[in-house]
């Protein structure tokens, strides 16, 4: 079973959302408070779906504001580098600071996120730097879920979801819940809801989806049931480790078991995954297969240090996928 875009667009995909910095620890398994060097990366989820995809072969944009000074610059020019649009990337001129995303990899499975997030550029995109003429020529408009977390930037998604669904262009909502970027679990219900509600394809973990119905421990078939009465055609939920799901309004679901690795860290899973089954989805993949790209993509990424620089290429994936080493998970 495939999913169907509109063919008649210039753009595969344009993202929307914070294109940031990594600082990834160069000296792992301890704690950060011993780690004494940082890599730089750009970073931030949604910019690393797009180079993700754009590495893949994906015609892809991006729309977002990054600060004027110095990693401001590195972001676009990186972005820039493997082949994005930076047409709709917007200078911030007052003051805001990139965000920053320090990691630490204490063990192959135990690892955080330290951000700096206060009052950052991306969080300020306007609603009317979001423009329609570009909107109206994507496949797919890709929002990440804290782009939604503060005004202006949280309106300035609504607007770009409302000219995609004006423009016969599919929306895609990647929930990338960040809890420290929200003020309260019922503001960030309400706000996942309202573009959940609004949004063709909808991919997430299985605790995001229970961030944004605001519960613990939420049932895959209660979710998407709930999902399918609104716009939504295709859901993945993802279980980490234990691999993923995709349901299809149609009923059909899909299951792809995670593949083994030598894992060094767990971010940049997320990432890579999206970006991987968006690639595959929109190249006219059949569903199921779609998501091996998806989990193939993420385990690749694992196994190295960074989430946007070791995006892999298609043949990378592909090897992975016929090797057919997978988890084994309990279903
Ligand atoms: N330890 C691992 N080894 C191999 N693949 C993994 C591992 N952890 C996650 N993955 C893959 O990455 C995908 C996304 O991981 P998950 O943890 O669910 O997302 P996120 O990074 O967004 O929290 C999983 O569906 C799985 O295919
Ligand atoms: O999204 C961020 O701001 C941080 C990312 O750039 C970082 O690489 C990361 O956490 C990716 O993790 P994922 O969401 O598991 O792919």
């Amino acid at each position: 079973m495939k999913y169907e875009f509109n063919s008649d667009k210039e753009f595969d995909l344009i993202a929307i959302g914070r294109a940031c910095i990594d600082l990834n620890a160069v000296e792992y398994n301890r704690p950060m408070e011993e780690t004494m060097t940082f890599s730089k990366y750009v970073g931030g989820s949604p910019a690393n779906i797009a180079i993700g995809s754009s590495k893949l072969g994906l015609k892809a944009g991006f729309i977002g504001k990054i600060a004027d000074d110095q990693h401001g610059r590195f972001i676009k020019s990186y972005m820039q580098g493997v082949g994005i649009d930076v047409s709709n990337i917007v200078t911030d001129k007052d003051g805001h600071k990139t965000g920053l995303a320090f990691t630490e990899i204490k063990s192959p499975d135990e690892c955080s996120i330290l951000m700096y997030r206060d009052d950052v550029a991306d969080l300020y995109l306007e609603p009317s730097e979001v423009n329609e003429e570009y909107i109206k020529k994507a496949k797919l408009l890709l929002v990440s879920g804290t782009a939604l977390a503060a005004s202006p930037s949280r309106e300035a998604v609504i607007k770009a979801v409302q000219l995609a669904k004006k423009n016969g262009v599919k929306v895609a909502f990647e929930l990338d819940y960040r809890p420290y970027t929200w003020k309260s679990p019922e503001e960030t219900a309400v706000y996942y809801s309202l573009i959940a509600s609004q949004a063709e394809i909808i991919i997430g973990t299985r605790d995001e989806y229970d961030a944004m119905e605001n519960r613990k421990d939420g049932r895959n078939q209660e979710t998407v049931q709930h999902l399918f009465g609104q716009s939504a055609e295709l859901i993945v939920i993802k279980h980490g480790v234990d691999g993923s799901y995709a349901y299809v309004k149609s009923g059909d679901v899909f299951r792809a078991q995670a593949y083994k690795t030598n894992v060094l860290k767990t971010f940049g899973a997320g990432d890579s995954y999206a970006s991987a089954f968006l690639y595959a989805l929109i190249s006219g993949k059949k569903i199921g297969e779609a998501l091996k790209y998806g989990s193939a993509s993420a385990s690749i990424v694992v196994s190295k240090h960074s989430s946007s620089e070791a995006m892999p290429q298609v043949e990378e994936i592909e090897e992975l996928i016929a090797k057919n080493e997978k988890i084994e998970a309990p279903r």
